[in-house]
């Protein structure tokens, strides 16, 4: 069988994690957090700056040493080798720089890598993945330019591009429509709705937390490093994000049921 052709197992997968801790050098930032994330979902990652959000994201995605336990699928993450996460992890990163000029269409292809050997050339699947990724991001017209000529936006998606060219089980996504504009934002909310119908696992960090919380099935709240909450998105209450945030916050439910929340000037 021809290398590039090998047949990708993107099972679904869970996480379970008990006792979480994770630091940087000698202090905790993760103290000791306990929860899961189910695949078919999307989770969104919900809380202040600084509580922990990207660092338990790196967790999940085996970069960062751990405390306690993380199991993937029943499997302890630290016993999993790099390159198999590699395959079923797709990440993007809160800030992702390239300084090299590489086209669209080659960071695109990075998500193809997995799926190559070490010598084998890119292959008329790869091409294939890469230009459906590219059109469903709706960048193809800027497929042959360099990166580090688009908007922050226009970077945002072709990262998801690359993601979506990789077809992982698990999609751990930082931050990945905060330069977008609503309509990209939307879409790229809408994309991750159709990622967890198909089965995959997607865990998103969103300081927009009613377009988090309306494309997310469930949260996890974290504050000060601890998960203070978790549960159902659509059934989050006021006080949760009180509690968050430090402020209270206000419903506002639109003329057709939707419901999002505001921050209230008022102070209790
Ligand atoms: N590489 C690092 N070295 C040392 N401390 C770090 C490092 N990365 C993050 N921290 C610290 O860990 C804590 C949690 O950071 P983290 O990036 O996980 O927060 P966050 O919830 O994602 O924040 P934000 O919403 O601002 O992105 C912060 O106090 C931060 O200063």
């Amino acid at each position: 069988m021809d290398p590039g052709e090998e047949k990708m197992t993107a099972p679904p997968l869970s996480y379970r994690f008990r006792g979480l801790s994770v630091g940087y050098g000698d202090r905790d930032v993760l103290g000791g957090v306990s929860g899961s994330i189910e695949p078919g979902l999307v989770t969104a990652l919900i809380g202040p700056n600084g509580s922990g959000k990207s660092t338990l994201l790196k967790t999940l995605g085996g970069f960062l040493p751990y405390r306690g336990s993380l199991a993937l699928e029943g499997r302890e993450i630290r016993r999993c080798p790099r390159r198999e996460l590699g395959r079923l992890l797709g990440v993007v990163a809160q800030q992702t720089v390239l300084k090299a000029a590489f086209s669209v269409y080659d960071v695109i292809g990075f998500g193809r890598l997995p799926y190559q050997s070490l010598l084998a050339r890119r292959l008329p699947a790869d091409d294939r993945a890469i230009q459906a990724a590219a059109e469903r991001l709706d960048i193809a017209p800027l497929l042959f330019r360099p990166v580090t000529e688009l908007s922050g936006g226009e970077r945002q998606r072709v990262f998801l591009a690359m993601v979506l060219a990789q077809d992982p089980s698990v999609f751990l996504l930082d931050e990945p429509t905060s330069a977008m504009d609503p309509r990209q934002a939307l879409h790229a909310f809408r994309l991750m709705r159709e990622l967890a119908k198909r089965g995959k696992t997607v865990v998103v960090v969103a300081h927009d937390i009613n377009a988090a919380l309306s494309c997310a099935d469930r949260y996890l709240a974290l504050r000060g490093g601890e998960l203070i909450a978790a549960g159902r998105a659509d059934r989050i209450d006021g006080g949760v994000l009180e509690k968050l945030y430090d402020t209270p916050f206000v419903p506002y439910i639109s003329p057709e049921g939707d419901k999002a929340w505001h921050p209230s000037s008022k102070k209790r």
